[in-house]
């Protein structure tokens, strides 16, 4: 047995989680009229409610202890305090440094990051107000109308979430985003663009990255195509990396380059110039107003006692179901339909971070780490899988959150909206007794062999936990904020599962692998190198391919 799941915190955890087993929400909340005020919390215009979540002051108290037995709060001063907190890397974690408007000092080997952090912040504004403004021209003199952002992972899924969210905000350039090296991808975007007005940010902190080189080289050659001058390239390419010298290689100048730094985790990017997409698209006042927000949440996080920590309350929740009541997932649903990819940038952030079994000591865990994220916008899921969440026989726990105003008030969407995201949680939450289906039945003139074969699919157990999330409109600054949140809850379970949140060697085997494979498929001679599958598939492709 490990340390954690031998310690006094986690054994009390245990026993009480047999007490819970057979507690329903619904008579916690009947019996408690201040539940609602007892367990939500603000921070500015945010509200978080954890009420409806199968604990009561007890469970909380526990969780708490857990936080405190695992030196929580000490961790999160040693990230800020720009301490080697990435240990198989041997980096620091500094994400919170880039977005610090306090400017408060924060050192890395003793030297001050805030100079270099606020330079390449000046830059991104200098160039991102020449590109808006029309003062930087194409090749042929043309101001730039569309941006394309190339890059994969980090270097892809905050910038396209983020502008997303931000459309309201969008000036006079049109973003695109190219990840995937399936060439469709690179193709379906040149289709609809013009060389001449069209900038390609290239994204890659290691600039080695496979899928993004590739579809850099392709840009670049149907940019040479049309352009016939190499020259062309300095007009119509930047770059945004950590690694001066692929960026050199490539043909891009160093002066057209954005610099970020190895304590910048990919994942955790988007506040570093890997945002220049999104600084570009809605204007960099705009950028630094998300940044804004992220460093109220950052303050928050360093400064408010674990019982009104927002981060901690949130992660402590995670792990009592994930290793108390065996939940496999967690749902995030936003009812805002500028969030919908939100939820696949959560799993990028959640599931590339704490998707681990390796302890800090080097041994396997024994206990259950990261989830499985996923979502979709609410009310979209409502007619596919919620079905599942409401009578399943797994327990998803789920993140519900929701905008009080919308940018499109048109007519009645709104409060139709808003009104399925009450009634979700509620539903989830109290579900529909045996007593109360039967009722229903019996008013709808439903009676005998007929009730009786219906009744069991008509009951609701709820109990089904879920926290919501509500904000005045989504904004840069709220963005920011909600972005901060995820972030640190997810620091606060790695912390918990005694994990590197920080590292993802879990995705170096199948790129290794496809290193090898590459070579195979240039040739025509069957491959016997792999196991028999492998070989088969291999072999299938290249006696069919064209
Ligand atoms: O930004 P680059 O270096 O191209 O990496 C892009 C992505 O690569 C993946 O393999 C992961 O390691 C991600 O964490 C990273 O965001």
């Amino acid at each position: 047995m490990s340390a954690l799941t031998r310690s006094p915190a986690w054994r009390a955890l245990k026993a009480h989680h047999k007490e819970m087993a057979s507690v329903h929400m619904r008579d916690l909340f009947a019996r408690d009229p201040e539940r609602f005020s007892r367990f939500s919390l603000h921070l500015g215009d945010l509200l978080v409610d954890y009420s409806k979540n199968i604990i009561t002051e007890r469970t909380m108290g526990l969780l708490f202890q857990l936080a405190r037995q695992e030196g929580v709060m000490e961790q999160v001063a040693r990230m800020f305090a720009g301490e080697k907190i990435n240990f198989t890397e041997g980096r620091a974690v500094l994400h919170v440094a880039l977005r610090n408007r306090s400017n408060r000092p924060i050192l890395v080997d003793g030297r001050d990051v805030m100079l270099k952090v606020n330079q390449v912040l000046a830059h991104m504004r200098q160039f991102s107000d020449q590109v808006r403004s029309g003062t930087w021209r194409g090749y042929t003199g043309k101001p730039i109308t569309d941006i394309v952002n190339i890059g994969i992972g980090g270097s892809d899924l905050g910038p396209v979430m983020a502008t997303e969210a931000l459309k309201p905000w969008w000036g006079p350039l049109r973003p695109h985003f190219v990840s995937n090296v399936d060439g469709t991808h690179l193709a379906e975007t040149l289709k609809v663009l013009n060389p001449e007005t069209t900038l390609f940010i290239v994204s890659s902190k290691t600039f080695t990255t496979q899928e993004t080189l590739t579809n850099a080289r392709s840009a670049r050659d149907w940019l040479l195509t049309a352009a016939e001058n190499e020259k062309a390239i300095a007009r119509h390419f930047v770059a945004v990396s950590t690694n001066a010298e692929e960026v050199k290689k490539f043909g891009i100048d160093t002066r057209n380059m954005f610099e970020f730094w190895d304590w910048v985790g990919g994942r955790y990017s988007l506040w570093s110039a890997i945002g220049l997409s999104i600084a570009l698209t809605i204007g960099m006042d705009a950028f630094e107003s998300m940044l804004a927000g992220a460093h109220e949440m950052d303050e928050h996080f360093r400064t408010a006692p674990l019982e009104r920590n927002l981060p901690v309350i949130l992660g402590l929740l995670g792990i009592w179901y994930t290793d108390f009541f065996g939940a496999e997932t967690h749902a995030v649903l936003p009812y805002d339909q500028y969030l919908h990819r939100f939820p696949a940038y959560l799993q990028q952030l959640d599931m590339e971070s704490n998707g681990k079994r390796v302890r800090r000591d080097r041994k396997t865990v024994d206990y259950a780490t990261g989830p499985v994220l996923w979502g979709e916008p609410g009310t979209n899921g409502q007619h596919s899988f919620y079905q599942l969440i409401h009578h399943g026989t797994r327990l998803v726990p789920a993140d519900f959150l929701a905008p009080i105003e919308s940018h499109n008030p048109i007519g009645r969407h709104h409060l139709i909206l808003l009104s399925n995201f009450f009634a979700q949680t509620e539903a989830l939450m109290r579900g529909k007794t045996e007593q109360e289906a039967r009722a229903e039945l019996e008013a709808a003139g439903i009676r005998g062999r007929r009730l009786k074969q219906l009744l069991p699919h008509k009951v609701f157990p709820g109990n089904r936990p879920t926290n919501s999330i509500l904000f005045q409109k989504l904004d840069p600054p709220t963005l920011g904020k909600l972005i901060a949140l995820y972030e640190h809850k997810v620091f606060v379970q790695g912390v918990i599962w005694n994990i590197n949140s920080f590292d993802q060697w879990g995705v170096e085997l199948g790129k290794q692998l496809a290193q090898k494979i590459q070579p195979e498929l240039e040739d025509a001679a069957p491959v016997a190198s792999h196991d028999s599958s492998t070989n088969g598939l291999i072999n299938y492709y290249k006696s069919r391919r064209r």
